[in-house]
């Protein structure tokens, strides 16, 4: 009697990761998921954890549908049952037990790898005699891609003749992270050195165009464009002049994927159930993220009404290495009515379509959306003009000039650099280190001398207009920080005005926390220069977007530029012991990604209530961030924090 098949569940890259950890003994003495206090965690639909709980096993399977375990209830946790290795994907000859790795490279120093390396480091490899390499690979972990890092780490490797390992140690956000690593090293060092690459140093010229694949310009990174709103309400006019307006630009590979003409292609079939309406937009996703994958620019203008299935979308672009932006088309239900250009609204009212988004199936108003254009009683090109606006202001596209615009003013364009650069780096390891190379943590004359306490950290902190959230984090941490405390406060705006002052619901919010008048009215906005972003020893920005621009006009501040939210995460990775210039190296080296709910949201024109609010956030970020970047004899601004 043949038994039913057994019920199959795909994990998340993570678990996955995890999986491999537990499969190849890497994880001893963890053996399965889910054991009490143990960062490797598998999560199951409930349909089948009813199923595990009557004794039964799951079938874990990859992506592509290779079964490659089966997990059981066991004592203490889920018992996992190996079956297949994942034998495709790049560099998988690399992925090897910790058995394997004991027979072909004992007696070796092991040192752990998650980012490019520098020429300091590779000296110091230099010194270590045999090496192996082992480069961590899981999500979440490794600074790039985990292609790129593997490319990269091999690159090196050869060299100077080492080996290199992956390790598909994932990372957990857990406060068990660090034993694990610990823990996962031990079992393919055994009793040989493991030893950490040291801090900073030049990125290896031969490394740049990884770099620079890694890590691609705002202007040429793929990006997906998603119009959301009512039927009716303008999208796929909106959309379609908006693709006029970039083919007339011209430089990018365009693809449209409106609503209507994908129901009638890819989505022919489908009905307008939540059900379908999901399948139907996460079909647009996935086709969007692909597209942008490859660099390329796709425009999207279905409804999409579910908050959820939007971010789903985002996410995908976004693990695809594209840019999302949201356009929330929010012309109103009455408008849109009124309009009824199809005659749908009408047979909807007279029950003759069910479930008619607006009138008898929901829309969730999106809150993340980069722009939101209510088109009532506004020309096409009136409210094209707040997209093409947006999208200046983020950086992504300059449509307001015929031509791109220049690499210092606005959004940058493309230039001849990168090849003229990747010409360069074609040379190998021969060659480092030139001393033009792209500097990684951005030594500059003089800013070295804040390692060694001899003047003070300069921070720079970045917005847009230099007149709100900047300014606030600029005095507001004068203030906190006070003068003594070892640090210097500057700030700058991506499209800075030139002498403005601090903006007025701002400055009321700044005065009302303590910041005197001295403060505010000797304060004048500017815009953000390359020399401001060298100077600095640490560049803090209101949102990724701002980050993305200082590192488009200044690449190789890469690991001195975050997001204020991405940086007060990142503190508490590192050393406790680090303060000042230290911390942000050791910061640069074990960043946070950045992350959507990091952004400071521009609270400009939005009222006192916004104001507050980004004020409020902006205060809870400066008092984790100051308390370490102040040296420890400085005043502690966790007590001067609340005057
Ligand atoms: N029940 C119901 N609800 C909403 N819309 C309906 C419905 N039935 C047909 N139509 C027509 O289909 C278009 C919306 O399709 P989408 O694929 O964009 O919708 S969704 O994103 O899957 O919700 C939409 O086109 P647009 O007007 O371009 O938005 C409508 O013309
Ligand atoms: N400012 C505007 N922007 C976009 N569409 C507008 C505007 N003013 C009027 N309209 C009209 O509204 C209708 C919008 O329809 P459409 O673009 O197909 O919407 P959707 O794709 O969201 O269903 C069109 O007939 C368009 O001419």
């Amino acid at each position: 009697m043949s038994r039913p098949p057994l019920p199959q569940h795909c994990p998340t890259q993570r678990e996955l990761d995890d999986l491999e950890l537990l499969t190849s003994g890497a994880a001893d003495p963890i053996r399965g998921f889910n054991e009490p206090g143990s960062p490797l965690t598998l999560s199951l639909p409930t349909e089948l954890l009813t199923h595990l709980d009557e004794g039964d096993e799951v079938e874990l399977v990859d992506p592509e549908g290779l079964p490659l375990a089966r997990v059981s209830s066991a004592l203490r946790g889920l018992a996992v049952t190996p079956l297949t290795h994942a034998q495709f994907g790049p560099f998988r000859r690399l992925y090897l037990s910790p058995a394997a790795v004991r027979e072909q490279y004992a007696g070796r120093t092991f040192v752990p790898v998650t980012d490019l390396m520098t020429d300091v480091q590779v000296e110091q490899l230099r010194g270590l005699g045999p090496v192996v390499l082992v480069a961590l690979v899981g999500a979440g972990t490794p600074a790039i891609s985990p292609v790129g890092l593997l490319r990269a780490t091999q690159r090196v490797a050869d060299a100077i003749g080492a080996a290199v390992v992956a390790v598909p140690l994932a990372d957990h956000a857990s406060l068990a992270d660090p034993a694990l690593r610990i823990s996962v090293l031990t079992s393919y060092a055994d009793t040989d050195p493991v030893v950490e690459l040291a801090y900073g140093g030049h990125l290896l010229p031969a490394l740049a165009d990884i770099n620079e694949a890694e890590r691609p310009r705002r202007d040429q990174q793929g990006l997906v464009l998603f119009f959301t709103g009512l039927s009716g309400s303008g999208k796929s006019t909106l959309a379609q002049a908006l693709m006029d307006r970039l083919l007339e630009h011209g430089g990018r590979s365009l693809t449209s994927l409106d609503g209507d003409v994908v129901r009638r292609n890819l989505s022919a079939g489908l009905t307008f159930s939540k059900e379908d309406r999901e399948t139907n937009i996460r079909r647009i996703g996935w086709v969007a993220a692909e597209i942008s994958r490859h660099g390329g620019l796709a425009v999207c203008s279905p409804i999409a009404p579910f908050d959820d299935t939007r971010r789903q979308v985002r996410a995908m672009v976004e693990q695809a290495g594209g840019a999302f932006f949201l356009i929330h088309v929010a012309t109103p239900l009455e408008e849109c009515e009124r309009r009824d250009r199809k005659g749908l609204y009408a047979k909807a009212r007279r029950g003759e379509i069910p479930e008619f988004t607006g009138i008898s199936s929901p829309y969730e108003e999106p809150l993340d959306a980069d722009v939101r254009v209510d088109t009532t009683g506004r020309t096409i090109e009136d409210a094209l003009g707040d997209v093409v606006a947006a999208l200046r202001d983020a950086g992504y596209l300059d449509l307001t000039t015929p031509e791109p615009a220049p690499a210092t003013g606005g959004a940058p364009a493309p230039s001849l650099e990168t090849t003229e650069l990747s010409g360069r780096v074609a040379s190998g390891l021969a060659a480092l280190p030139a001393d033009d190379s792209r500097d990684v943590p951005a030594p500059s004359p003089g800013t070295r001398a804040a390692a060694d306490g001899a003047r003070p950290l300069r921070v720079l902190f970045v917005c847009t207009a230099n007149i709100c959230r900047s300014p606030y984090m600029e005095l507001r941490s004068r203030a906190l920080a006070g003068a003594d405390g070892g640090i210097e406060f500057a700030s700058a705006g991506t499209h800075g005005f030139d002498a403005h002052r601090v903006d007025r619901t701002m400055a009321e919010v700044l005065a009302e926390r303590g910041v005197g008048s001295d403060l505010l009215s000797g304060f004048a906005s500017r815009p953000l220069t390359e020399d401001l972003i060298e100077a600095a020893d640490l560049v803090l920005t209101a949102e990724a977007a701002h980050r993305q621009f200082v590192l488009e006009e200044v690449p190789s501040a890469f690991r001195k530029a975050f997001t204020l939210g991405q940086f007060a995460e990142s503190v508490e990775r590192v050393d406790p012991g680090l303060h000042g210039a230290e911390l942000v190296t050791a910061v640069g080296h074990r960043r946070a990604g950045t992350a959507e709910h990091h952004d400071i949201r521009d609270p400009y024109r939005r009222g006192k209530a916004a104001a507050e609010v980004s004020a409020d956030q902006i205060d809870a970020l400066l008092q984790a961030v100051l308390r370490r970047l102040t040296q420890p004899s400085a005043p502690s601004t966790a007590q001067t924090g609340e005057q």
